[in-house]
């Protein structure tokens, strides 16, 4: 399979993709200045070979991730799941999202396209995680949590039962969420508060 995109996320992809046994055949970056990531050669064109094996997004930026996502012509994964991770039988998990090193994803949630669960955090029962999130290492969402396009949960975060996170929010890095949290919301802090908002035009 291909990595789109030579950032410090490549890495960790590149390991999960080994740890599964399995191969990592192009890696692509349109900044020349990237020749390696770990041991590979970075591609700075797209090879007609690159279209034909599919491709995971090397980026944690989610917007960044989302715009390659619309752009790019080739097929994406199926989610990438490190060997640790423990995820429910009942589990959906979208086309191109990874499950790093012991995340969890429990019963019946559903983790939609290009999302990053990254190492140890948790995804309990009945979530709904739309495209694009991430959500960052050490993050708890309890059960019936809903997060929306494109939203960042910072590392360590927790986020109580059945609350409902908007789209493009970011919620800072060890932020306790209680209660809902509309679009675009900065809110960190225990009890979480927004802060501020993230401009519209991140979409
Ligand atoms: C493998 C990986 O690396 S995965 C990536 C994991 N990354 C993260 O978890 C990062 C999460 N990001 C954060 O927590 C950031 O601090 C953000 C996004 C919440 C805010 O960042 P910025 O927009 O740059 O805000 P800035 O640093 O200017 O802070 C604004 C105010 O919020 C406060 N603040 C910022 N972050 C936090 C936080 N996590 N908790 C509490 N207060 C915070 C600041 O102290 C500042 O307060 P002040 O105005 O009273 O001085």
């Amino acid at each position: 399979m291909n990595i789109y995109g030579a950032s410090g996320h490549a890495k960790v992809l590149i390991e999960i993709i080994h740890s599964f046994g399995g191969s990592v055949n192009y890696i692509f970056d349109d900044d020349p200045e990237i020749e390696k990531v770990l041991n590979y050669p970075v591609f700075h064109e797209i090879l007609p070979e690159m279209i034909k094996l599919p491709t995971v997004i090397g980026v944690g930026n989610n917007i960044i991730r989302k715009k390659i996502s619309l752009k790019f012509q080739g097929a994406f994964t199926d989610a990438l799941i490190h060997q640790s991770a423990v995820v429910s039988e009942s589990a959906q998990l979208g086309k191109g999202s990874v499950l790093m090193a012991n995340s969890v994803v429990n019963a019946q949630s559903v983790i939609k396209s290009h999302c990053i669960i990254n190492s140890g955090s948790i995804i309990e029962h009945d979530n709904i995680i739309d495209h694009f999130v991430h959500v960052s290492p050490g993050a708890v969402l309890t059960g019936n949590v809903t997060l929306g396009e494109g939203t960042h949960i910072g590392a360590g975060a927790v986020i109580l039962p059945g609350v409902k996170i908007g789209r493009w929010v970011t919620v800072g890095a060890g932020a306790l969420i209680l209660k809902d949290v509309p679009d675009f919301a900065v809110v960190v802090g225990n009890p979480g508060k927004v802060i501020k908002y993230n401009t519209v035009n991140n979409e």
